[in-house]
């Protein structure tokens, strides 16, 4: 396994690019650490294939190199970079059996087949086809089929990272959930490097150590399940990853050491945080995830007015949906409280709550 490291890496598919929008990949410094498990997540269109063809090396990047433990990979053709693949749907040879499409990618690089014997029979056990090995890949389910990628992949020790390009997209939901949880628990036990693209951010989060979202060709944050959950770097993670995802306010000062505006409502924040927005130079936001919105007593200081117009129960919590001062509001409310249609006050100032600067965390 390798450490992938990208240096000013970035890719425009045209020739003379002369602005961002040029690039498919904007130029970004990153590293990708020996034995990780990356999730690659980001909406259609927004670079993750791009990517993922300059690390096997489908692709050659138009700026930048890709070094593979510190060896520069980037002139390095596909076959010469040691890297397994395994993509949306099944890629194997029909007339083999199980054991033989398994035991493919090892007997190609001459392994010797008392090792073949032994790590096709590790793979097959943790994907649980040690009873179809001698079956014929042919008459075998599209989940069955893909289940037996995912081994092609995995089955040799010696790449320097295993890709997996949305693996599970032709997979029955049940199954999906358990093959995700088999990943999970290859990569505990063999520790290899696996970077893995989806555009599910349930996929994403259960899957992976460390999440990296992507959107226009741009990595806007890497970071564990819960730093993305709870310390958005960016108004777009905020957006994409959570069920609702997070709310976001206009923020304007008005010179006052203890409060905000939200329009023509005043919020009471903490001074230090309102001095560390005084130095922001552009568009200042409040962003507040549905579950840390808290009702509050009428008047109450830091707290809002806020319209409600439909209340659903979720079982665990009800989901309230309105407006804060002209703008839309999703909140996770505790169940225990009987919350109805009406006006209602909240507690939008919390310590869960980030400000951005031109959609960029710059407190909380
Ligand atoms: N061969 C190509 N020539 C020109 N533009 C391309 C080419 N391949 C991709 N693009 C463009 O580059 C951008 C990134 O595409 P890419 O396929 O990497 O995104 P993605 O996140 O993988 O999308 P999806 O999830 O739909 O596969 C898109 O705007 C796409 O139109």
């Amino acid at each position: 396994m390798a450490r992938i490291e990208f240096r000013n890496l970035g890719h425009a598919y045209g020739a003379n690019p002369t602005n961002p929008q040029d690039f498919a990949l904007q130029p970004m410094n990153m590293v990708w650490e020996d034995g990780g498990a990356y999730a690659l997540l980001g909406p259609s269109g927004c670079g993750k294939s791009t990517l993922l063809n300059i690390i096997s090396g489908l692709l050659v990047p138009s700026h930048g190199q890709v070094l593979f433990d510190g060896k520069d990979m980037t002139q390095v053709p596909t076959r010469g970079r040691n890297i397994a693949q395994v993509f949306q749907f099944p890629v194997l040879y029909d007339t083999m059996s199980v054991y033989d499409n398994l035991a493919f990618p090892l007997r190609n690089r001459k392994v010797p087949e008392k090792e073949v014997h032994q790590r096709v029979h590790e793979v097959a056990e943790i994907l649980g086809m040690t009873h179809e090995l001698k079956v014929r890949a042919a008459g075998m389910s599209a989940d069955a089929k893909q289940k037996i990628s995912l081994g092609r992949g995995l089955v040799r020790k010696d790449v320097a990272a295993i890709l997996f390009d949305e693996p599970l997209t032709v997979i029955d939901p049940h199954l999906k959930w358990q093959l995700r949880r088999q990943l999970k628990q290859i990569h505990q036990q063999l520790k290899l490097t696996l970077i893995y693209v989806t555009h599910d951010q349930v996929e994403a989060l259960t899957f992976a150590d460390e999440v990296v979202v992507m959107t226009n060709g741009k990595i806007v944050q890497k970071g564990t399940p819960d730093a993305l959950f709870e310390r958005p770097d960016h108004t777009f993670v905020g957006y994409f990853i959570g069920s609702p995802g997070m709310n976001f306010y206009p923020v304007s000062l008005n010179g006052e050491a203890g409060a905000v505006h939200i329009g023509q409502h005043r919020l009471a924040v903490d001074p230090a945080t309102v001095a560390a927005l005084k130095g922001a130079n552009g568009k200042v936001s409040l962003g507040i995830r549905p579950e840390f919105v808290q009702l509050a007593a009428p008047g109450s200081p830091g707290a809002l007015e806020a319209d409600i117009w439909q209340v659903q129960q979720l079982g665990t919590c009800q989901l309230v949906t309105g407006t804060v001062a002209g703008h839309p509001l999703k909140a996770k409310l505790d169940s225990a409280v009987h919350v109805q249609a009406g006006r209602h006050w909240l507690r939008l100032a919390r310590p869960e709550t980030i400000f951005f600067c031109n959609d960029e965390r710059i407190a909380g």
